[in-house]
């Protein structure tokens, strides 16, 4: 977490405190000010409309009174037949100024939710990669989700509710004190009645509220996993549909329980308002009535008085917990505030330079490296289970040196968890070295614009990821300018002919969610198109190990062939060929080179090397001559 060193106050958005929080980290709302102004007019027009049918709640019962005691009681029919038409007017009006504060608000509103996304979208792009595997991606899209809307309200409803609220009371009291100081006294008296309740009830409420946002939030993250391909493929291997539709009915069932409370509760405040109301218009009845009797004023004023009661007590109840609303809103815009708060590490220098033109060498100089941590890459809250990470003894690399020269292919091979994806992570630059420098054509990549470096380095991992559209457009994504030619060319030197020949709409077809329509082999083919068209100086590989039968494999491996002829490679060898075909071979164990040469050289040290040669290599070799044996 990037917040000011301080400690991590921010828990996991399940137990998520951050969302109760009753105070603010100081600036928040000069900050939040900040997205209200490009809208000051719009917001200086809804004042005005707000501020007028605030004001007008008090004409409608004062147009009565009249109607009542000059019209009706002087029988003067055309008094009463002006009057109610200025009710009738009135009436227009306020539905007019109504609509038209609706429309500014919301003018407002989605304008201010429109800037925050925008911004949260562009900033979590820039977020390093250890932000994302450490992210539960569900978390992330429900605080961007329900956070930015909630901040939403705090410049609208909040705006509105605490502008119109208080108007409203003021001229409403205003107005009872004129008409009658007695009733107005007596209305007054039994405020604290209900005030008291409905503060507790409204704090209940707001509570609820959030609670029922990190439930569902809860919820959302477990459809999210559970729903992308492979995590539905996951669930139908281990056969456990049942426990998975039980662990969501127990979600679905708090955030059915809360939506019932928070119903109840929300109602609780509407009948409280509503049954004082009607006490104390009974009360004014009963004063009132006597009152008239006695001659202290007219009847009118009486039904005045009675509808001014019943447009008192709501805004006197909202402004009661108007601060808990307002808090509830300032904190959504404060949790959104976290996440753009959070420092890309990886970030262009402002004197960065372009990577030089033509084959460039790769170069790492005492490397040392370990993955950042959670206070590092991410924030708390995000993630479904923090825990407090210790730095020490996770040294992933530790002081690797080695140089690939231009055109060379570098293959590195050693045990699972040795540190060979980290290596080719840090040279597409996914990471920064913790000490010691990784070079691309001479130049420390952190003194590199990372568009040139992106443009210089081209990466197939084992499992490619495609985006759910179709063939053409995935590969365009390596080169948006690019003609069907141009793909078809690529496709035609990726060895996938035969695929593009069967496909139903040929680059037009759609490839499914994450490329799940088409086999592991031709994903991979595919994403050498993708780095075909690209055409990188710098190639980094993982070989894939799994699910290609042989007819596949020989596929890929011809693919790889054209991709690699000309360019500086690092691949993540599988295969005897690549490894035989390697200018140089780094043996890896524990984040350490242990041994480095050819195939031959090394094999004939007899070391490390030697033993992954019997395990993992001297098999395909077996292999290929029982292959050509057959074919003899
Ligand atoms: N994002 C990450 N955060 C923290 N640790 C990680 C992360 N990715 C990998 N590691 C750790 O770094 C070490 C090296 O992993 P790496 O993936 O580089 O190994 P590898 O040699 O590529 O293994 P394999 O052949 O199994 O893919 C492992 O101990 C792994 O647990």
């Amino acid at each position: 977490m990037m917040q000011g060193g301080g400690p991590p106050i921010y828990r996991s958005l399940v137990n998520d405190g951050s969302a109760k929080r009753t105070s603010l980290p100081p600036g928040t709302v000069r900050r939040i000010a900040g997205y209200a102004r490009p809208h000051w007019r719009s917001i200086a027009f809804f004042l005005l409309a707000t501020s007028v049918s605030s004001g007008i709640v008090v004409a409608n019962p004062l147009l009565l009174k009249a109607i009542i005691d000059r019209g009706v009681s002087q029988q003067d029919t055309s008094l009463v037949t002006v009057l109610a038409v200025g009710v009738a007017l009135l009436a227009v009006f306020e539905a007019a100024l109504g609509l038209t504060s609706r429309w500014l608000s919301s003018r407002i509103g989605e304008g201010v939710i429109y800037m925050l996304r925008t911004q949260v979208f562009r900033h979590v792009q820039r977020m390093p990669l250890a932000f994302f595997t450490r992210t539960q991606t569900g978390s992330l899209i429900s605080r961007l989700n329900t956070d930015v809307v909630g901040a939403q309200r705090a410049i609208t409803s909040v705006l509105q509710s605490v502008v119109s609220n208080l108007i409203s009371a003021v001229a409403v009291i205003t107005t009872m004190a004129l008409l009658s100081w007695q009733i107005t006294l007596i209305a007054l008296l039994l405020v604290p009645l209900f005030v008291l309740p409905a503060k507790f009830i409204g704090r209940k409420v707001a509570n609820i509220s959030r609670d029922g946002m990190d439930l569902n939030a809860e919820m959302s993250s477990l459809m999210t996993e559970r729903f992308n391909v492979g995590g539905a493929m996951l669930v139908k291997l281990y056969g456990r549909p049942e426990e998975e539709a039980d662990a969501f009915a127990g979600r679905a069932a708090r955030v059915r329980d809360i939506g019932v409370a928070q119903a109840v509760f929300g109602g609780l405040l509407f009948t409280l308002i509503g049954l004082i109301t009607s006490l104390a218009t009974a009360v004014v009845y009963g004063v009132g009535g006597n009152l008239v009797i006695g001659g202290a004023f007219q009847l009118g004023t009486l039904v005045a008085m009675t509808t001014l009661l019943t447009r008192l007590y709501a805004p006197i109840t909202a402004l009661s917990n108007v601060h808990v609303e307002v808090m509830t809103a300032l904190v959504s815009f404060d949790r959104v505030f976290e996440v753009l708060d959070l420092k890309p590490m990886i970030e262009d220098r402002p004197d960065a330079r372009d990577l030089p033109a033509g084959p460039l060498g790769v170069e790492f100089d005492g490397v040392s490296f370990r993955y950042p941590t959670a206070e590092e890459a991410s924030l708390d809250s995000l993630e479904l289970t923090p825990q407090a990470e210790s730095a020490a003894d996770t040294q992933v690399l530790s002081d690797v040196s080695f140089t690939a020269e231009p055109g060379q292919l570098v293959a590195l091979v050693g045990p699972s968890g040795a540190g060979k994806t980290t290596m080719t992570h840090l040279v597409s630059r996914l990471y920064d070295p913790l000490s010691g420098q990784v070079r691309i054509g001479g130049e420390d990549l952190r003194d590199v614009k990372s568009q040139s470096l992106r443009d210089a380095v081209g990466v197939v991992t084992q499992d490619p990821q495609l985006f759910h559209e179709t063939v053409g457009d995935n590969l365009r994504y390596a080169r948006p300018g690019a003609g069907d030619a141009e793909l078809i060319e690529a496709m035609r030197a990726a060895q996938l002919e035969g695929l593009l020949a069967n496909l139903p709409d040929g680059l037009d077809t759609m490839v499914g969610d994450r490329g799940y329509r088409l086999s592991g082999g031709e994903k991979q083919r595919l994403a050498i198109a993708r780095l075909l068209l690209k055409a990188p100086s710098v190639v980094v590989l993982d070989e894939a190990t799994a699910h290609l039968d042989s007819e596949s494999e020989a596929a890929v491996q011809e693919a790889l062939r054209t991709a690699l002829v000309g360019r500086t490679s690092l691949v993540i060898a599988h295969r005897l060929a690549t490894v035989r075909e390697a200018d140089l071979i780094l043996v890896l164990e524990d984040g350490r080179i242990l041994e480095r040469g050819t195939h031959e050289e090394l094999l004939r040290e007899g070391g490390l090397y030697t033993a992954l040669y019997r395990t993992q290599f001297a098999s395909q070799e077996k292999d290929a001559q029982g292959t050509a044996a057959s074919r003899v």
